[in-house]
């Protein structure tokens, strides 16, 4: 990829001047059509920075917004209703966390908590004749929403495992799907986000700590900023815009070990763009079947599902015991953060992806 002329694009945040990072946009229609430059850029996209735009405005992705307007839909309702009855279960397993209110987990800025509320609800649990999932969305409506919205989720991120394995020449078992099969268990889950209004200045409560994702890919909907990715060799968390009939994919843990470490799984993290505003996304997180095994950050080899649950306990430990109880590698997923000074030393002017590709 050449060197950008570009200029950089920047906004201004919390006083300061914040890259915002291009990314390329794939096309859901033409990954459906394996056309072979699309699969190529694909592939560069997931071995390069590990986020990328997929399109959904043609005719096979545009009901996939459908399903996103119905469940934002379904999220208000959920998310305006009593505490007791959004944390009806409470956090059962990792699994099955179905709800965890705000302050869970770590927050994003140091001595503070998480800024959002969440609900999960996982592909398995959901198609069971009597999901475990709470009362207040536990109706047909309700659940043929969810069911829809992970379907075509399922249909997205399958499109595009399989398109990477044949960029990738892989044939039969060797193949990504087939680690991902739809009737093995996995923890493969959407989860819904609301995040709280909050002021960096003054509120204990905010955003999302830095971190790479568990799954194999992610594909994430929202129409709101707050996202900040760290691609690989940028020196700074800048925003991904959000963009009108795209959702947004990542490379997370699992697949960047399925691909023997080639592929990125990008350090991203939310923060509060407009502190008065209420923040709504939906992410679904494909993820490898449980018995998976791969060689994870700290060279163990181990299966998916114990990655899942090592990690998802790291993600609510205090920083102290993240910082200690776990391999060190395990909330970034063996990807490094270039400290600024190496990032200058090689020369890169700012961080804007298509600079960083230039050497990757
Ligand atoms: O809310 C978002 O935009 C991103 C959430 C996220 O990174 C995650 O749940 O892993
Ligand atoms: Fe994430």
């Amino acid at each position: 990829m050449a060197l950008t002329t570009d200029i950089p694009e920047t906004v201004q945040w919390s006083g300061k001047t914040v890259p915002v990072y291009p990314m390329e946009t794939v096309s859901f229609g033409r990954l459906l059509s394996q056309e072979p430059a699309e699969l190529e850029k694909v592939l560069r996209c997931c071995e390069t920075e590990g986020f990328f735009y997929i399109d959904l405005q043609g005719i096979d992705g545009r009901r996939m917004l459908d399903d996103q307007q119905k469940t934002l839909d379904l999220m208000h309702r959920f998310f305006e209703s009593p505490l007791e009855e959004k944390n009806q279960y409470g956090l059962v397993a990792p699994h099955l966390g179905l709800y965890e209110p705000v302050g869970s987990r770590t927050g994003v800025f140091e001595n503070t908590k998480d800024g959002y509320e969440m609900v999960k609800v996982s592909r398995d649990e959901v198609q069971k004749s009597s999901p475990h999932i709470p009362s207040i969305i536990k109706n047909s409506p309700d659940i043929g929403i969810l069911e829809n919205a992970i379907a075509g989720c399922n249909i997205v991120t399958k499109t595009i495992l399989s398109s990477l394995s044949t960029a990738l020449g892989l044939s039969g078992a060797a193949r990504f799907e087939n680690t991902h099969r739809n009737d093995r268990a996995s923890s493969t889950t959407l989860a819904m986000m609301h995040y709280i209004p909050s002021d960096p200045d003054v509120d204990q409560k905010i955003g999302h700590q830095k971190h790479t994702d568990i799954s194999s890919l992610t594909l994430l909907f929202s129409e709101q900023w707050g996202l900040q990715i760290r691609p690989p060799r940028a020196r700074e968390f800048g925003f991904i815009k959000p963009k009108p009939g795209c959702a947004i994919v990542n490379v997370g843990d699992s697949l960047r070990f399925a691909s023997g470490h080639k592929m990125q799984s990008c350090i991203h993290r939310v923060v509060p763009f407009d502190p008065t505003e209420h923040r709504y996304s939906i992410a679904y997180f494909l993820r490898a079947e449980d018995e998976t095994m791969f060689t994870d950050s700290e060279g163990r080899y181990i299966t998916a599902g114990q990655w899942h649950d090592e990690k998802f306990f790291a993600f609510t430990d205090i920083p102290e015991m993240q910082a200690t109880a776990y391999p060190p590698t395990m909330l970034l997923g063996g990807m490094v953060e270039e400290d600024d000074e190496e990032v200058l030393k090689g020369g890169l002017p700012t961080g804007t992806v298509n600079e960083i590709a230039v050497d990757a």
